[in-house]
């Protein structure tokens, strides 16, 4: 399935300017990540090809479904920034709970949450009440709920912020692996981590993209003389600059 959006003006207040403007793009198959600045547009773009927000001009589509359509966040699983801890619930009955909402099975959901958990290296904890997990814990729990119902497009804000190295490692080898099977948008600030193993970099500036390319297209905007290990932020750094001017 292919996720589109197609000119799509947002603004947050009716007589406030657009966060985002005429903005059109393509999600390609495989893993893209999205950087831009702090309040460039990144969370509201993800907001609204998750369908949590619809746009006020210009149209979001996988396939023939619009974000409109009830049965568009079934293909669609988003991972907020914040992820919100339900306090009477465990990890895997959050897990299951969202799942469920996607309109999975009760038994299904219970079973396939255990898989996300599994996932993420966080089964271990499966009994322990979402509001006693740490910060780290807690997203990895939302991974696994933006996991749980299998969707085909997976769109993720600032997933790692907060996890440790170790759990980042762990999470980028979930990543790879998923890249294969679905589309993924991920928004991040970790440039350097991450650009080198993705398929697909967009940048945004101002409400607007300021690059959408494969991986390859974006680090060749790095300075030729620049260490191998410090391409992607220098690459980001000379797009930004030349974005600006
Ligand atoms: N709920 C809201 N109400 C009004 N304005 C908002 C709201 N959320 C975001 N904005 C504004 O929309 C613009 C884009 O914000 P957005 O959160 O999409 O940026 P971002 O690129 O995700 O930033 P960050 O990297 O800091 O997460 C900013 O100017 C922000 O102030």
């Amino acid at each position: 399935m292919t996720l589109e959006l197609t000119e799509c003006t947002y603004s947050y207040r009716r007589w406030r300017p657009a966060v985002l403007q005429d903005l059109s793009y393509s999600l390609p198959s495989g893993l893209t990540i999205l950087l831009g600045p702090n309040g460039a547009g990144k969370t509201t773009m993800l907001k609204l090809a998750a369908g949590v927000v619809q746009p006020n001009n210009g149209e979001v589509k996988l396939d023939s479904l619009t974000s409109r359509d009830r049965r568009f966040r079934q293909h669609v699983a988003w991972m907020p920034q914040s992820v919100v801890a339900m306090p009477s619930l465990s990890s895997r009955e959050y897990v299951a709970y969202v799942g469920w909402l996607k309109g999975m099975s009760r038994q299904a959901a219970w079973e396939k949450a255990a898989q996300a958990l599994t996932r993420v290296e966080m089964l271990e904890h499966e009994d322990v009440k979402t509001s006693r997990l740490s910060g780290g814990q807690l997203r990895r729990v939302g991974v696994a709920a933006a996991l749980v119902h299998e969707a085909e497009i997976l769109l993720l804000d600032e997933p790692t912020a907060g996890m440790d190295p170790r759990q980042r490692r762990v999470f980028r080898d979930v990543l790879k692996e998923l890249s294969g099977e679905v589309g993924i948008l991920m928004s991040t600030h970790d440039v350097a981590d991450l650009a080198e193993e993705s398929d697909h970099v967009a940048v945004m500036q101002a409400g607007r993209l300021a690059f959408a390319g494969s991986t390859a297209d974006f680090l060749a905007h790095a300075p030729a003389e620049v260490a191998p290990g410090r391409m992607a932020e220098a690459a980001y750094t000379a797009l930004s600059e030349s974005y600006a001017l």
